[in-house]
Protein backbone atom coordinates (compact mmCIF):
# COMPACT_ATOMS: atom_id res chain seq x y z
CA UNK A 1 0.00 0.00 0.00
CA UNK A 2 2.98 2.68 0.67
CA UNK A 3 4.26 1.91 -3.03
CA UNK A 4 0.97 2.72 -4.50
CA UNK A 5 0.97 6.51 -2.66
CA UNK A 6 4.65 6.03 -3.57
CA UNK A 7 3.96 6.26 -7.38
CA UNK A 8 1.37 8.65 -6.99
CA UNK A 9 3.47 10.91 -5.30
CA UNK A 10 6.27 10.31 -8.28
CA UNK A 11 4.32 10.89 -10.99
CA UNK A 12 1.07 13.28 -10.25
CA UNK A 13 1.44 16.61 -10.34
CA UNK A 14 0.95 19.19 -7.63
CA UNK A 15 -1.00 17.09 -5.22
CA UNK A 16 -0.61 16.14 -1.85
CA UNK A 17 0.24 12.05 -0.91
CA UNK A 18 -2.66 10.47 -1.11
CA UNK A 19 -4.01 7.76 1.02
CA UNK A 20 -4.94 4.40 -0.54
CA UNK A 21 -8.49 4.72 -0.07
CA UNK A 22 -8.47 8.31 -1.95
CA UNK A 23 -5.99 6.98 -4.52
CA UNK A 24 -8.57 4.45 -5.51
CA UNK A 25 -10.96 7.04 -5.81
CA UNK A 26 -9.36 9.55 -7.62
CA UNK A 27 -8.65 6.98 -9.71
CA UNK A 28 -12.21 5.94 -10.37
CA UNK A 29 -13.24 9.48 -10.76
CA UNK A 30 -10.94 9.51 -13.72
CA UNK A 31 -11.87 6.34 -15.03
CA UNK A 32 -15.37 8.19 -15.02
CA UNK A 33 -14.05 11.23 -16.25
CA UNK A 34 -12.25 9.84 -19.00
CA UNK A 35 -14.85 7.31 -20.12
CA UNK A 36 -17.48 9.87 -19.89
CA UNK A 37 -19.40 8.07 -17.42
CA UNK A 38 -19.19 4.70 -19.30
CA UNK A 39 -18.26 1.77 -17.62
CA UNK A 40 -15.09 -0.09 -19.00
CA UNK A 41 -15.34 -3.92 -19.40
CA UNK A 42 -14.93 -5.27 -15.80
CA UNK A 43 -11.62 -6.42 -14.61
CA UNK A 44 -10.28 -3.92 -17.32
CA UNK A 45 -8.33 -2.11 -14.57
CA UNK A 46 -5.84 -2.89 -11.71
CA UNK A 47 -3.98 -0.86 -9.11
CA UNK A 48 -0.42 0.20 -9.79
CA UNK A 49 1.92 -1.13 -7.21
CA UNK A 50 5.38 -0.87 -8.23
CA UNK A 51 8.75 -2.54 -7.59
CA UNK A 52 11.88 -0.87 -7.05
CA UNK A 53 14.34 -2.71 -8.69
CA UNK A 54 18.69 -2.44 -8.09
CA UNK A 55 18.86 0.44 -10.46
CA UNK A 56 16.13 2.50 -8.80
CA UNK A 57 13.65 2.11 -11.63
CA UNK A 58 9.86 1.53 -10.39
CA UNK A 59 8.80 -1.55 -12.67
CA UNK A 60 5.20 -3.24 -11.94
CA UNK A 61 5.55 -6.91 -11.96
CA UNK A 62 3.71 -7.49 -15.63
CA UNK A 63 0.35 -9.29 -13.75
CA UNK A 64 -0.03 -5.78 -11.93
CA UNK A 65 0.03 -3.76 -14.87
CA UNK A 66 -3.05 -1.25 -15.46
CA UNK A 67 -3.29 -2.29 -18.74
CA UNK A 68 -1.76 -4.69 -21.39
CA UNK A 69 -1.78 -2.29 -23.91
CA UNK A 70 -1.12 1.54 -23.82
CA UNK A 71 -1.80 3.33 -27.31
CA UNK A 72 -0.72 7.02 -27.63
CA UNK A 73 -2.69 8.61 -30.11
CA UNK A 74 -7.05 7.62 -31.47
CA UNK A 75 -6.12 8.70 -35.19
CA UNK A 76 -6.61 5.67 -37.92
CA UNK A 77 -3.44 3.77 -36.79
CA UNK A 78 -4.63 3.72 -32.77
CA UNK A 79 -8.05 2.88 -32.86
CA UNK A 80 -7.26 0.51 -35.36
CA UNK A 81 -4.72 -1.26 -33.20
CA UNK A 82 -6.37 -0.56 -29.40
CA UNK A 83 -9.85 -1.95 -31.04
CA UNK A 84 -8.18 -5.24 -32.60
CA UNK A 85 -6.45 -5.65 -29.87
CA UNK A 86 -9.16 -5.69 -27.32
CA UNK A 87 -10.98 -8.38 -29.56
CA UNK A 88 -8.50 -10.73 -28.12
CA UNK A 89 -9.52 -9.87 -24.31
CA UNK A 90 -6.53 -7.28 -23.93
CA UNK A 91 -7.04 -5.01 -21.44
CA UNK A 92 -6.75 -1.63 -23.78
CA UNK A 93 -6.59 1.91 -23.29
CA UNK A 94 -5.86 4.40 -25.74
CA UNK A 95 -5.29 8.41 -25.23
CA UNK A 96 -6.53 11.15 -27.01
CA UNK A 97 -5.60 15.14 -26.85
CA UNK A 98 -8.00 16.26 -29.44
CA UNK A 99 -10.53 14.76 -31.39
CA UNK A 100 -10.88 11.51 -32.24
CA UNK A 101 -10.40 9.69 -35.47
CA UNK A 102 -6.98 11.65 -35.56
CA UNK A 103 -5.78 13.54 -38.92
CA UNK A 104 -8.16 11.40 -41.35
CA UNK A 105 -11.34 12.12 -40.01
CA UNK A 106 -10.92 15.70 -38.48
CA UNK A 107 -8.53 17.71 -40.35
CA UNK A 108 -7.76 14.95 -43.67
CA UNK A 109 -8.94 12.64 -45.79
CA UNK A 110 -12.65 12.64 -44.98
CA UNK A 111 -13.15 16.85 -45.03
CA UNK A 112 -10.51 16.88 -48.10
CA UNK A 113 -13.40 14.18 -49.52
CA UNK A 114 -16.10 16.19 -48.73
CA UNK A 115 -14.38 19.00 -50.65
CA UNK A 116 -13.33 17.46 -53.73
CA UNK A 117 -17.04 15.86 -53.93
CA UNK A 118 -18.33 19.32 -54.46
CA UNK A 119 -15.56 19.95 -56.66
CA UNK A 120 -16.16 17.48 -58.70
CA UNK A 121 -19.88 18.59 -58.81
CA UNK A 122 -18.71 21.94 -60.00
CA UNK A 123 -16.59 20.21 -62.66
CA UNK A 124 -19.80 18.45 -64.04
CA UNK A 125 -21.91 21.83 -63.82
CA UNK A 126 -19.67 23.50 -66.11
CA UNK A 127 -19.73 20.22 -68.22
CA UNK A 128 -23.77 19.55 -68.36
CA UNK A 129 -24.04 22.10 -71.69
CA UNK A 130 -22.73 19.20 -73.55
CA UNK A 131 -25.02 16.52 -72.36
CA UNK A 132 -27.99 18.85 -73.29
CA UNK A 133 -28.65 20.39 -69.73
CA UNK A 134 -29.29 24.05 -69.30
CA UNK A 135 -30.03 26.73 -66.33
CA UNK A 136 -32.33 29.69 -66.37
CA UNK A 137 -31.79 32.15 -68.81
CA UNK A 138 -28.91 34.05 -67.15
CA UNK A 139 -27.10 30.48 -66.75
CA UNK A 140 -26.69 31.08 -63.03
CA UNK A 141 -25.72 28.40 -60.90
CA UNK A 142 -24.67 29.75 -57.18
CA UNK A 143 -22.07 28.06 -54.48
CA UNK A 144 -22.90 28.50 -51.16
CA UNK A 145 -19.30 27.82 -48.97
CA UNK A 146 -20.84 27.91 -45.68
CA UNK A 147 -23.22 25.64 -46.47
CA UNK A 148 -20.84 22.90 -47.56
CA UNK A 149 -18.55 23.95 -44.37
CA UNK A 150 -21.45 23.58 -41.75
CA UNK A 151 -22.58 20.39 -43.77
CA UNK A 152 -19.61 18.75 -43.10
CA UNK A 153 -18.23 19.97 -39.99
CA UNK A 154 -21.66 18.43 -38.78
CA UNK A 155 -20.89 14.92 -40.60
CA UNK A 156 -17.11 15.24 -39.01
CA UNK A 157 -18.58 15.51 -35.48
CA UNK A 158 -21.12 12.80 -36.15
CA UNK A 159 -18.10 10.63 -37.22
CA UNK A 160 -16.10 11.87 -33.61
CA UNK A 161 -19.42 10.18 -31.82
CA UNK A 162 -19.30 6.79 -34.16
CA UNK A 163 -15.48 6.77 -33.06
CA UNK A 164 -16.37 7.21 -29.34
CA UNK A 165 -19.43 4.71 -29.43
CA UNK A 166 -17.13 2.40 -31.12
CA UNK A 167 -13.98 2.05 -28.92
CA UNK A 168 -16.39 2.07 -26.04
CA UNK A 169 -18.68 -0.68 -27.41
CA UNK A 170 -14.71 -3.01 -28.19
CA UNK A 171 -14.04 -2.09 -24.28
CA UNK A 172 -11.24 0.16 -24.58
CA UNK A 173 -10.69 2.47 -22.10
CA UNK A 174 -10.51 6.08 -23.58
CA UNK A 175 -8.97 8.48 -21.83
CA UNK A 176 -8.73 11.98 -22.64
CA UNK A 177 -5.34 14.02 -22.38
CA UNK A 178 -1.54 14.53 -23.35
CA UNK A 179 0.06 11.61 -23.12
CA UNK A 180 3.81 11.19 -22.48
CA UNK A 181 6.29 8.18 -22.07
CA UNK A 182 7.49 8.37 -18.37
CA UNK A 183 10.39 5.83 -18.12
CA UNK A 184 9.75 1.92 -17.93
CA UNK A 185 6.25 0.65 -19.27
CA UNK A 186 4.68 3.87 -17.87
CA UNK A 187 2.39 6.85 -19.36
CA UNK A 188 2.18 9.73 -17.63
CA UNK A 189 -1.19 11.60 -19.21
CA UNK A 190 -1.98 15.19 -18.33
CA UNK A 191 -6.22 16.27 -18.67
CA UNK A 192 -6.99 19.24 -20.37
CA UNK A 193 -7.00 20.91 -16.46
CA UNK A 194 -3.51 20.09 -15.95
CA UNK A 195 -4.45 17.07 -13.73
CA UNK A 196 -1.75 13.98 -14.12
CA UNK A 197 -2.15 10.54 -13.58
CA UNK A 198 0.45 7.51 -14.52
CA UNK A 199 -0.33 4.12 -15.79
CA UNK A 200 1.82 1.32 -16.73
CA UNK A 201 1.14 -0.91 -19.61
CA UNK A 202 3.05 -3.96 -20.85
CA UNK A 203 3.43 -2.76 -24.30
CA UNK A 204 2.91 1.13 -25.24
CA UNK A 205 2.08 1.71 -28.42
CA UNK A 206 2.97 5.43 -30.09
CA UNK A 207 0.49 6.43 -32.97
CA UNK A 208 0.27 10.12 -32.96
CA UNK A 209 0.39 11.17 -36.57
CA UNK A 210 2.02 13.96 -38.03
CA UNK A 211 1.84 18.09 -38.56
CA UNK A 212 1.80 20.60 -40.87
CA UNK A 213 5.07 22.47 -40.99
CA UNK A 214 5.52 26.26 -42.47
CA UNK A 215 8.86 27.05 -44.03
CA UNK A 216 11.43 29.22 -42.84
CA UNK A 217 10.86 33.22 -44.25
CA UNK A 218 9.30 36.42 -43.31
CA UNK A 219 5.90 36.73 -42.82
CA UNK A 220 4.82 32.98 -43.61
CA UNK A 221 4.24 31.61 -40.07
CA UNK A 222 2.14 34.78 -39.18
CA UNK A 223 0.29 35.30 -42.55
CA UNK A 224 0.10 31.63 -43.97
CA UNK A 225 -2.44 28.96 -43.65
CA UNK A 226 -1.93 25.03 -43.56
CA UNK A 227 -4.45 22.59 -44.45
CA UNK A 228 -5.68 22.63 -41.21
CA UNK A 229 -6.19 26.29 -41.62
CA UNK A 230 -8.28 25.08 -45.08
CA UNK A 231 -10.65 23.50 -43.17
CA UNK A 232 -11.53 26.25 -40.87
CA UNK A 233 -11.83 29.02 -44.27
CA UNK A 234 -15.51 30.72 -43.63
CA UNK A 235 -15.51 32.31 -46.99
CA UNK A 236 -13.84 30.36 -50.32
CA UNK A 237 -11.04 32.65 -51.51
CA UNK A 238 -11.17 34.93 -54.40
CA UNK A 239 -7.39 34.72 -54.91
CA UNK A 240 -5.66 31.85 -53.48
CA UNK A 241 -1.69 30.59 -53.78
CA UNK A 242 -1.22 27.31 -52.63
CA UNK A 243 2.85 26.86 -51.88
CA UNK A 244 3.74 22.83 -52.22
CA UNK A 245 4.35 20.17 -55.07
CA UNK A 246 2.75 17.06 -53.05
CA UNK A 247 -0.42 15.42 -52.46
CA UNK A 248 -1.88 18.22 -50.43
CA UNK A 249 -1.27 21.21 -52.42
CA UNK A 250 -2.32 19.43 -56.03
CA UNK A 251 -5.39 18.19 -54.33
CA UNK A 252 -6.47 21.62 -52.26
CA UNK A 253 -5.69 23.97 -55.10
CA UNK A 254 -7.65 21.47 -57.57
CA UNK A 255 -10.63 22.16 -54.79
CA UNK A 256 -9.93 25.91 -54.88
CA UNK A 257 -10.25 26.32 -58.66
CA UNK A 258 -12.88 24.10 -59.34
CA UNK A 259 -15.05 25.75 -57.08
CA UNK A 260 -14.05 29.04 -58.59
CA UNK A 261 -10.87 30.58 -56.44
CA UNK A 262 -8.15 32.33 -58.70
CA UNK A 263 -5.96 29.67 -57.85
CA UNK A 264 -1.89 30.00 -57.89
CA UNK A 265 0.63 27.02 -57.84
CA UNK A 266 3.69 27.65 -56.12
CA UNK A 267 6.43 24.86 -56.52
CA UNK A 268 9.55 24.90 -56.03
CA UNK A 269 10.96 22.96 -59.15
CA UNK A 270 9.83 22.05 -62.12
CA UNK A 271 6.59 20.53 -61.53
CA UNK A 272 4.37 19.31 -58.89
CA UNK A 273 4.07 15.17 -57.40
CA UNK A 274 7.17 14.97 -58.67
CA UNK A 275 8.33 11.41 -57.05
CA UNK A 276 5.27 9.76 -59.54
CA UNK A 277 5.55 8.45 -63.01
CA UNK A 278 6.38 10.84 -65.55
CA UNK A 279 3.12 9.98 -67.76
CA UNK A 280 1.18 10.45 -64.06
CA UNK A 281 2.60 13.83 -63.66
CA UNK A 282 2.88 15.58 -67.08
CA UNK A 283 -0.92 14.87 -67.50
CA UNK A 284 -1.97 16.22 -64.57
CA UNK A 285 0.49 19.53 -64.79
CA UNK A 286 -1.56 19.82 -68.78
CA UNK A 287 -5.16 19.33 -67.17
CA UNK A 288 -4.42 21.84 -64.34
CA UNK A 289 -3.50 24.42 -66.58
CA UNK A 290 -6.29 23.28 -68.68
CA UNK A 291 -8.45 23.65 -65.44
CA UNK A 292 -7.05 27.55 -65.06
CA UNK A 293 -4.71 26.94 -62.53
CA UNK A 294 -1.47 28.80 -62.87
CA UNK A 295 1.55 27.11 -61.89
CA UNK A 296 4.62 29.22 -60.92
CA UNK A 297 7.83 26.51 -61.66
CA UNK A 298 11.71 26.73 -60.72
CA UNK A 299 10.77 29.60 -57.35
CA UNK A 300 12.88 27.85 -54.95
CA UNK A 301 10.25 28.33 -53.02
CA UNK A 302 9.00 31.71 -50.89
CA UNK A 303 11.24 34.55 -49.51
CA UNK A 304 8.85 36.50 -47.80
CA UNK A 305 5.13 37.36 -47.46
CA UNK A 306 3.93 40.70 -46.93
CA UNK A 307 0.30 41.92 -46.37
CA UNK A 308 -1.02 44.99 -48.32
CA UNK A 309 -2.73 48.01 -47.03
CA UNK A 310 -5.77 46.60 -48.17
CA UNK A 311 -5.41 43.38 -46.65
CA UNK A 312 -4.47 41.31 -49.41
CA UNK A 313 -1.24 39.23 -49.45
CA UNK A 314 2.03 39.19 -51.53
CA UNK A 315 4.48 36.75 -52.22
CA UNK A 316 7.67 36.72 -53.03
CA UNK A 317 9.03 34.17 -54.36
CA UNK A 318 13.13 32.92 -54.04
CA UNK A 319 13.57 33.85 -57.73
CA UNK A 320 12.62 37.04 -57.81
CA UNK A 321 9.08 36.45 -58.46
CA UNK A 322 5.73 38.36 -57.46
CA UNK A 323 2.24 36.60 -56.68
CA UNK A 324 0.06 39.84 -55.65
CA UNK A 325 -3.19 40.39 -54.37
CA UNK A 326 -4.20 37.28 -52.43
CA UNK A 327 -6.59 36.77 -49.88
CA UNK A 328 -5.30 33.34 -48.72
CA UNK A 329 -1.74 31.57 -48.99
CA UNK A 330 -1.63 28.40 -48.29
CA UNK A 331 1.66 26.69 -47.43
CA UNK A 332 1.82 22.58 -48.49
CA UNK A 333 5.36 21.91 -48.02
CA UNK A 334 5.07 18.74 -46.01
CA UNK A 335 4.65 17.19 -42.46
CA UNK A 336 6.65 16.37 -39.63
CA UNK A 337 5.83 13.27 -36.99
CA UNK A 338 3.79 14.76 -33.74
CA UNK A 339 6.51 13.69 -31.22
CA UNK A 340 6.78 17.08 -29.19
CA UNK A 341 5.62 15.91 -26.16
CA UNK A 342 6.05 12.09 -26.12
CA UNK A 343 9.23 12.59 -23.79
CA UNK A 344 10.84 10.09 -26.01
CA UNK A 345 13.75 9.90 -24.56
CA UNK A 346 12.90 8.90 -20.97
CA UNK A 347 11.87 5.48 -22.69
CA UNK A 348 14.55 5.28 -25.00
CA UNK A 349 13.36 5.74 -28.16
CA UNK A 350 15.33 6.50 -30.59
CA UNK A 351 14.12 8.55 -33.83
CA UNK A 352 15.61 8.81 -37.45
CA UNK A 353 16.27 11.56 -40.07
CA UNK A 354 13.26 14.01 -39.68
CA UNK A 355 12.43 13.16 -36.37
CA UNK A 356 10.22 10.59 -36.97
CA UNK A 357 10.30 7.28 -34.40
CA UNK A 358 12.39 4.66 -35.96
CA UNK A 359 10.61 1.53 -36.22
CA UNK A 360 11.34 -2.08 -37.88
CA UNK A 361 8.78 -4.24 -39.44
CA UNK A 362 7.13 -5.50 -36.59
CA UNK A 363 6.73 -1.83 -35.57
CA UNK A 364 9.09 -2.31 -32.54
CA UNK A 365 10.82 0.93 -31.62
CA UNK A 366 14.29 0.41 -30.04
CA UNK A 367 12.34 0.35 -26.58
CA UNK A 368 11.38 -2.57 -25.51
CA UNK A 369 7.66 -2.73 -25.11
CA UNK A 370 6.88 0.33 -27.46
CA UNK A 371 5.50 0.35 -30.68
CA UNK A 372 5.01 2.65 -33.40
CA UNK A 373 2.99 2.97 -36.67
CA UNK A 374 1.09 5.39 -38.44
CA UNK A 375 2.56 8.72 -39.76
CA UNK A 376 5.30 9.21 -36.73
CA UNK A 377 7.56 6.48 -38.27
CA UNK A 378 7.58 8.12 -41.63
CA UNK A 379 7.16 5.57 -44.29
CA UNK A 380 4.12 5.38 -46.31
CA UNK A 381 1.70 8.09 -45.14
CA UNK A 382 -1.68 7.02 -45.87
CA UNK A 383 -4.45 5.79 -43.60
CA UNK A 384 -4.66 2.25 -44.76
CA UNK A 385 -0.88 1.55 -43.68
CA UNK A 386 -1.76 3.42 -40.50
CA UNK A 387 -4.57 0.61 -40.04
CA UNK A 388 -2.89 -2.57 -41.33
CA UNK A 389 -0.02 -1.68 -39.02
CA UNK A 390 -1.54 -1.15 -36.34
CA UNK A 391 -3.72 -4.16 -36.74
CA UNK A 392 -0.81 -6.44 -37.46
CA UNK A 393 0.84 -5.23 -34.60
CA UNK A 394 -2.24 -5.98 -32.35
CA UNK A 395 -2.25 -9.51 -34.15
CA UNK A 396 1.17 -10.54 -33.24
CA UNK A 397 0.82 -9.29 -29.71
CA UNK A 398 -2.64 -10.50 -29.12
CA UNK A 399 -3.67 -12.86 -30.82
CA UNK A 400 -1.76 -16.19 -30.52
CA UNK A 401 1.02 -18.31 -32.19
CA UNK A 402 -0.38 -17.83 -35.56
CA UNK A 403 0.44 -14.32 -35.91
CA UNK A 404 3.81 -14.55 -34.73
CA UNK A 405 5.10 -13.44 -37.84
CA UNK A 406 2.67 -10.52 -38.63
CA UNK A 407 4.50 -7.34 -39.91
CA UNK A 408 3.25 -4.78 -42.02
CA UNK A 409 5.15 -4.65 -45.55
CA UNK A 410 5.38 -1.09 -47.13
CA UNK A 411 6.22 -1.89 -50.59
CA UNK A 412 3.46 -1.94 -53.67
CA UNK A 413 1.06 0.32 -51.41
CA UNK A 414 -1.66 1.28 -53.88
CA UNK A 415 -2.19 5.13 -53.81
CA UNK A 416 -4.14 8.03 -55.14
CA UNK A 417 -3.92 11.27 -55.08
CA UNK A 418 -7.36 13.41 -55.34
CA UNK A 419 -6.32 16.24 -57.92
CA UNK A 420 -8.73 16.92 -60.79
CA UNK A 421 -8.43 14.56 -62.21
CA UNK A 422 -7.26 12.00 -59.67
CA UNK A 423 -4.52 9.39 -60.11
CA UNK A 424 -3.46 6.84 -59.01
CA UNK A 425 -0.59 4.52 -58.67
CA UNK A 426 0.55 1.26 -57.34
CA UNK A 427 4.75 0.29 -57.01
CA UNK A 428 8.23 1.30 -58.57
CA UNK A 429 7.79 4.21 -61.39
CA UNK A 430 9.40 3.67 -64.35
CA UNK A 431 12.30 5.00 -63.00
CA UNK A 432 12.58 3.85 -60.15
CA UNK A 433 11.89 0.35 -61.96
CA UNK A 434 15.58 0.88 -64.48
CA UNK A 435 17.31 1.80 -61.57
CA UNK A 436 16.44 -1.16 -59.42
CA UNK A 437 16.67 -3.95 -62.47
CA UNK A 438 18.20 -1.51 -65.36
CA UNK A 439 17.15 -0.48 -68.81
CA UNK A 440 17.29 -3.77 -70.20
CA UNK A 441 14.93 -5.68 -68.30
CA UNK A 442 12.20 -3.36 -68.31
CA UNK A 443 9.28 -3.26 -70.40
CA UNK A 444 6.77 -0.38 -70.47
CA UNK A 445 3.40 -0.36 -71.63
CA UNK A 446 1.27 2.97 -72.61
CA UNK A 447 -1.84 3.17 -73.53
CA UNK A 448 -3.67 6.80 -73.62
CA UNK A 449 -7.39 6.93 -74.94
CA UNK A 450 -10.04 9.75 -74.58
CA UNK A 451 -12.59 8.99 -71.59
CA UNK A 452 -15.96 8.08 -73.62
CA UNK A 453 -17.04 10.96 -70.64
CA UNK A 454 -15.30 13.78 -73.42
CA UNK A 455 -15.52 11.66 -76.12
CA UNK A 456 -19.44 12.76 -76.83
CA UNK A 457 -19.36 17.06 -76.96
CA UNK A 458 -16.40 17.96 -74.93
CA UNK A 459 -13.81 16.86 -77.79
CA UNK A 460 -13.53 18.92 -80.66
CA UNK A 461 -13.64 16.41 -83.61
CA UNK A 462 -11.84 18.94 -85.72
CA UNK A 463 -9.02 20.05 -83.70
CA UNK A 464 -9.00 16.70 -81.83
CA UNK A 465 -8.56 18.98 -78.54
CA UNK A 466 -10.41 18.55 -75.71
CA UNK A 467 -13.08 21.62 -75.54
CA UNK A 468 -12.51 24.30 -72.79
C1 LIG B 1 -5.21 17.18 -45.87
C2 LIG B 1 -4.90 15.69 -45.76
C3 LIG B 1 -5.54 14.81 -46.60
C4 LIG B 1 -5.26 13.45 -46.51
N1 LIG B 1 -5.90 12.60 -47.37
C5 LIG B 1 -5.65 11.27 -47.31
C6 LIG B 1 -6.34 10.35 -48.16
O1 LIG B 1 -7.17 10.75 -48.99
N2 LIG B 1 -6.05 9.04 -48.05
C7 LIG B 1 -5.15 8.57 -47.15
O2 LIG B 1 -4.92 7.36 -47.08
N3 LIG B 1 -4.49 9.41 -46.31
C8 LIG B 1 -4.72 10.74 -46.39
N4 LIG B 1 -4.06 11.60 -45.52
C9 LIG B 1 -3.07 11.04 -44.58
C10 LIG B 1 -3.79 10.42 -43.38
O3 LIG B 1 -4.64 11.36 -42.78
C11 LIG B 1 -2.74 9.95 -42.37
O4 LIG B 1 -1.82 9.10 -43.02
C12 LIG B 1 -3.35 9.19 -41.21
O5 LIG B 1 -4.31 9.97 -40.54
C13 LIG B 1 -2.26 8.76 -40.23
O6 LIG B 1 -2.82 8.10 -39.14
P1 LIG B 1 -2.05 8.01 -37.74
O7 LIG B 1 -2.82 7.05 -36.92
O8 LIG B 1 -0.62 7.77 -37.98
O9 LIG B 1 -2.14 9.48 -37.13
P2 LIG B 1 -3.36 10.47 -36.92
O10 LIG B 1 -4.57 10.05 -37.65
O11 LIG B 1 -2.82 11.82 -37.19
O12 LIG B 1 -3.69 10.33 -35.37
C14 LIG B 1 -2.81 10.72 -34.37
C15 LIG B 1 -3.60 11.14 -33.17
O13 LIG B 1 -2.73 11.20 -32.04
C16 LIG B 1 -3.12 12.28 -31.24
N5 LIG B 1 -1.97 12.63 -30.39
C17 LIG B 1 -0.79 13.15 -30.79
N6 LIG B 1 0.04 13.29 -29.74
C18 LIG B 1 -0.64 12.86 -28.65
C19 LIG B 1 -0.33 12.75 -27.28
N7 LIG B 1 0.87 13.10 -26.81
N8 LIG B 1 -1.27 12.28 -26.43
C20 LIG B 1 -2.50 11.91 -26.90
N9 LIG B 1 -2.85 11.99 -28.19
C21 LIG B 1 -1.93 12.44 -29.06
C22 LIG B 1 -3.51 13.35 -32.24
O14 LIG B 1 -4.32 14.34 -31.65
C23 LIG B 1 -4.23 12.53 -33.30
O15 LIG B 1 -5.61 12.45 -33.05
C24 LIG B 1 -4.32 12.97 -45.56
C25 LIG B 1 -3.70 13.87 -44.69
C26 LIG B 1 -3.98 15.22 -44.78
C27 LIG B 1 -3.31 16.17 -43.83
N1 LIG C 1 -4.74 11.23 -51.28
C1 LIG C 1 -3.96 10.85 -50.28
O1 LIG C 1 -3.80 9.68 -50.01
C2 LIG C 1 -3.25 11.89 -49.46
C3 LIG C 1 -3.68 13.21 -49.45
C4 LIG C 1 -3.00 14.15 -48.67
C5 LIG C 1 -1.92 13.75 -47.92
N2 LIG C 1 -1.53 12.45 -47.95
C6 LIG C 1 -0.36 12.01 -47.17
O2 LIG C 1 0.13 13.05 -46.39
C7 LIG C 1 1.51 13.26 -46.68
C8 LIG C 1 1.85 14.71 -46.53
O3 LIG C 1 1.34 15.42 -47.65
P1 LIG C 1 2.02 16.76 -48.12
O4 LIG C 1 1.43 17.14 -49.41
O5 LIG C 1 2.01 17.72 -46.99
O6 LIG C 1 3.54 16.36 -48.26
P2 LIG C 1 4.38 15.74 -49.46
O7 LIG C 1 5.62 15.27 -48.84
O8 LIG C 1 3.57 14.80 -50.29
O9 LIG C 1 4.69 17.00 -50.38
C9 LIG C 1 5.34 18.14 -49.92
C10 LIG C 1 5.84 18.88 -51.14
O10 LIG C 1 6.22 20.19 -50.78
C11 LIG C 1 7.46 20.49 -51.41
N3 LIG C 1 8.16 21.45 -50.57
C12 LIG C 1 8.93 21.18 -49.49
N4 LIG C 1 9.41 22.32 -48.97
C13 LIG C 1 8.94 23.32 -49.73
C14 LIG C 1 9.08 24.72 -49.70
N5 LIG C 1 9.81 25.31 -48.77
N6 LIG C 1 8.44 25.45 -50.62
C15 LIG C 1 7.70 24.86 -51.57
N7 LIG C 1 7.52 23.53 -51.65
C16 LIG C 1 8.14 22.78 -50.75
C17 LIG C 1 8.18 19.17 -51.52
O11 LIG C 1 9.08 19.21 -52.58
C18 LIG C 1 7.03 18.21 -51.78
O12 LIG C 1 6.77 18.08 -53.14
C19 LIG C 1 1.70 12.72 -48.09
O13 LIG C 1 3.01 12.32 -48.34
C20 LIG C 1 0.74 11.58 -48.14
O14 LIG C 1 1.38 10.42 -47.67
C21 LIG C 1 -2.17 11.52 -48.70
Amino acid sequence: MMLVAATISRHSVARAKPTTGEYVQSFARLLQRTAGGQSFRQGSLRLIRPMTTGTGTQTPPPENFDFDYFVIGAGSGGIASARRAATYGAKVAVAEQARLGGTCVNVGCVPKKVMWNAASIAETLHDMKHYGFSTSSNNDVSFDWTFIKENRDKYIARLNSIYERNIENSGVAKLIGQASLAGNQTVQLVDQDGNSETYTAKHILIATGGVPVFPPGEGIQEHCISSDGFFELEDLPRKAAVVGAGYIAVELAGVLNALGTETKLVVRKEGAIRSFDDLLKTTLDEEMQRAGIEIYRNTNGVEKVDVNADGTKKLTLKNGEIVDDLDTVLMAPGRKPNVASLQLQSAGVQQKSGGYIKANEYSETSAEGVYAVGDVVGEVELTPTAIAAGRRLADRLFGGPQYAGAKINYELVPTVVFSHPPIGTIGLTEEEAVAKYGQDNIKVYRSRFVNLYYGHGKWNQTTNQRRP
